[in-house]
């Protein structure tokens, strides 16, 4: 049946978005349809025309830090976010601006975001638009006016957990389903259920038990506790499980299929010291998409120890396999494998490593990895590959049914773990990465240096032969989500601040633009009076790009859209050197002493937001080295004076004494030094 436009802006219902499916016309959820392939049937821009693809219009975010968001376009209105859960609807055919709505999440909350204050975009339904804040809350708007309808609280205990929405809701049979993130500080996985009108909560399901004995609330709890530990410090800090980005809803089975994230502590020494898979961390969960009651689990890693979430985005596909047609789900989270599930009753059908793996050698008949003996680095440190920055992370996948290929932005960032024994739940030791702010990983990172190599590409990867069909090489990991369409085409933004448009076949680079940042978020497709629209939010950030970049420009947050003869001129970019300084802050005084004590404060503080300093050059947060020498000087008056509070940075008065500040500013002294006179040396060498 044709969608027809309804008088009520983004009255979109089930109906409508599966009509969506096969007419393209709109882009009505995260990840475009019920199946979430973003996989648009629209073909007026294809493989023989995108070379005209030109800028329609931009529109300016106004924001600084990383963009996550897929627009979504309904009814001829585009809503997307920007950091700090802000949400703008924009006129799809024009970029102007109809109204933001700024959900005020106070600063604070900046440092309960593990991986940047982003947010990866709206549900709409039944004319309202739903979105998550950072701080805890899923809040219904008219979609008209942007007027708030109502808001309900999903953090359980505030004093217990540090719980923050990064995710998008999904949306079905009047009910918008929402999880969280937060499982690298205190967390416990759920996800919730609220009636559209009215937010009230019809069912939540728990990913991790919440008492050790009975009475528990379902089977699936008392299943799951007898894997946990009773004694573990799991049930300090929550244990984890948080189901921060991937969920679908399967409208033939009624079901909700999740995928969970990481334990909490990561490591399982210290979280659940007698072992145990620890159920439902790293699994993809199926619910009765009516009552939250479990239906079945497949856990991709037992008792995991690597931060190896599941949380990636899952794909909803028919496939025809050597056992017949089946409909299964497609997956390639973190840890390095692709899986293809059968979603009516969970049971693995493959799993093939996608990169290079070294935590496990495949997966036995019964579906569980066959582990390698020293992954878990018990006794020595262990360089894990693929890292916790994922084989790949929430940029969102595609599969194109035309090609059988699924588009993933594969990528590996190096990093070695090694076991703690210090470590004490939500507590300050110098040393360990973040502690002081309530980061609980039970490791000590790199204590050797990696010996990989950082490395970013998009593959192209057949899900029924499980291999690798073509790649694109990138300078850099962490490069944007992908969206195919049935023009034959790829599209897919970069780290160093390119869109590319591919062949879909063949993987050939057909067209590209800068667009002044790197690119991190999926690109969408939309049509409206006969014109077809490629758009993708635009704004470096997330866990990676906060300490590192990959381009010599920063923009603001930005919606570039494009289309056929296109004739916007592209707006104007910032270099990196007209935001930041770029040179070193290095010969100036500081006390030798405070360097090896400064620089154990430094990881225990600084480290995930600021990375290292000068060896590390900055991303959408500053490098410290590359300060301006009079703010290195006042460092403790600044950083216990909640100087840069409004960008979201902690005030540390209660946290640092003025000479922990003054030793932390010695070492990053100490760091620009080394490094300045390292260069100078380099410098030397090459002349002539
Ligand atoms: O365990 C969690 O609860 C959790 C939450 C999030 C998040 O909500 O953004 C991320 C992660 N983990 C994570 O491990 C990760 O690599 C990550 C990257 C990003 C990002 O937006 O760039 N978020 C998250
Ligand atoms: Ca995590």
């Amino acid at each position: 049946p044709q969608a027809t436009p309804s008088p009520t802006p983004a009255g979109v219902d089930d109906h409508r978005i599966r009509a969506n499916q096969a007419s393209g016309k709109e882009w009505l959820s995260y990840n475009f349809d019920y199946d979430e392939t973003r996989y648009s049937p629209l073909r007026q821009i294809d493989t023989g025309n995108v070379g005209r693809l030109g800028l329609a219009w931009s529109y300016d975010l106004g924001s600084e830090r990383g963009v996550e968001a897929t627009p979504i376009v309904a009814d001829g209105v585009m809503y997307v976010t920007g950091p700090w859960s802000v949400v703008h609807a924009i006129d799809a055919r024009t970029g102007a601006r109809l109204w933001v709505y700024d959900p005020k999440v106070p600063p604070e909350f900046g440092a309960w975001a593990c991986c940047d204050v982003v947010n990866r975009g709206v549900a709409v339904y039944k004319g309202k638009v739903f979105v998550g804040t950072l701080h805890g809350y899923l809040v219904a708007l008219e979609a008209a006016s942007g007027k708030e309808l109502w808001r309900v609280d999903t953090n359980i205990d505030r004093t217990r957990y540090k719980h923050t929405i990064t995710g998008a809701p999904r949306v079905f049979r009047d009910k918008v389903v929402i999880g969280h993130g937060g499982a690298e500080l205190a967390a416990v996985g759920y996800v919730s259920a609220y009636h559209v009108d009215d937010g009230r909560m019809l069912w939540r399901w728990f990913s991790v038990p919440q008492r050790v004995e009975p009475p528990f609330y379902d089977p699936s709890q008392e299943r799951a506790a007898a894997t946990w530990d009773p004694k573990g410090a799991w049930r300090e800090v929550g244990g984890g499980g948080t189901i921060w980005d991937a969920m679908v809803y399967d409208h033939e089975l009624n079901r909700l299929y999740v995928g969970t994230g990481n334990g909490n502590p990561w490591n399982r020494e210290v979280r659940s010291p007698s072992g145990g898979d620890n159920l439902y961390l790293s699994s993809v969960v199926a619910l009765d998409a009516d009552t939250g009651r479990y239906l079945w689990h497949f856990q991709e890693v037992p008792g995991d120890t690597w931060d190896y979430t599941a949380t990636q985005h899952l794909i909803l596909a028919e496939l025809k396999l050597a056992s017949g047609k089946r409909k299964v789900l497609l997956h390639a989270p973190k840890n390095g494998f692709f899986y293809v599930i059968d979603r009516q009753d969970g049971k693995l059908i493959s799993a093939k490593p996608y990169v290079e793996v070294n935590w496990a050698t495949g997966y036995d008949e019964s579906g569980r990895p066959i582990e390698v003996e020293d992954a878990r680095a018990r006794q020595k440190p262990w360089e894990t590959r693929p890292s916790a920055y994922g084989a790949h992370n929430w940029h969102p996948m595609s599969f194109n049914p035309n090609t059988g290929l699924v588009y993933i932005p594969a990528q590996g960032v190096p990093l070695a773990i090694e076991h703690d024994p210090q470590w004490r739940a939500r507590t300050h030791l110098p040393g360990r990465p973040m502690s002081n702010l309530d980061w609980n990983l039970g490791y000590v990172l790199n204590t050797i240096p990696p010996q990989a190599k950082p490395f970013g590409h998009l593959l192209a990867w057949d899900p029924v032969a499980q291999k690798e069909v073509w790649r694109q090489e990138y300078l850099s990991p962490w490069n944007g989500g992908t969206m195919t369409t049935a023009g034959g085409l790829v599209f897919q933004g970069t780290a160093d601040g390119r869109f590319i448009a591919y062949d879909a076949k063949t993987g050939a680079s057909l067209w590209q633009v800068e667009v002044g940042s790197g690119v991190i978020a999926g690109p969408a497709t939309y049509e409206i009076d006969g014109t077809q629209y490629v758009t993708v939010a635009v704004g470096w950030g997330g866990v990676y790009g906060l300490a590192a970049r990959a381009t010599e420009r920063l923009s603001q947050g930005r919606v570039y859209t494009f289309k056929l003869d296109g004739k916007a001129p592209l707006p104007p970019v910032r270099e990196y050197a007209q935001l930041r300084r770029t040179t070193l802050a290095s010969g100036l005084p500081y006390r030798a002493e405070d360097v090896g004590p400064g620089a154990q404060l430094y990881v225990s503080n600084c480290l995930f937001c600021h990375g290292v300093p000068a060896l590390d050059r900055g991303g959408n947060l500053p490098n410290l080295a590359y300060s301006d020498p009079q703010i290195l000087s006042e460092l403790p008056k600044l950083v216990r004076g909640g100087a840069w509070r409004a960008r979201g940075m902690p005030d540390f008065a209660e946290r640092l004494s003025d000479a922990d500040v003054e030793r932390i500013a010695a070492f990053i002294l100490n760091m620009a030094d080394i490094v300045a006179q390292t260069q100078a040396e380099n410098a030397a060498d090459q002349e002539p």
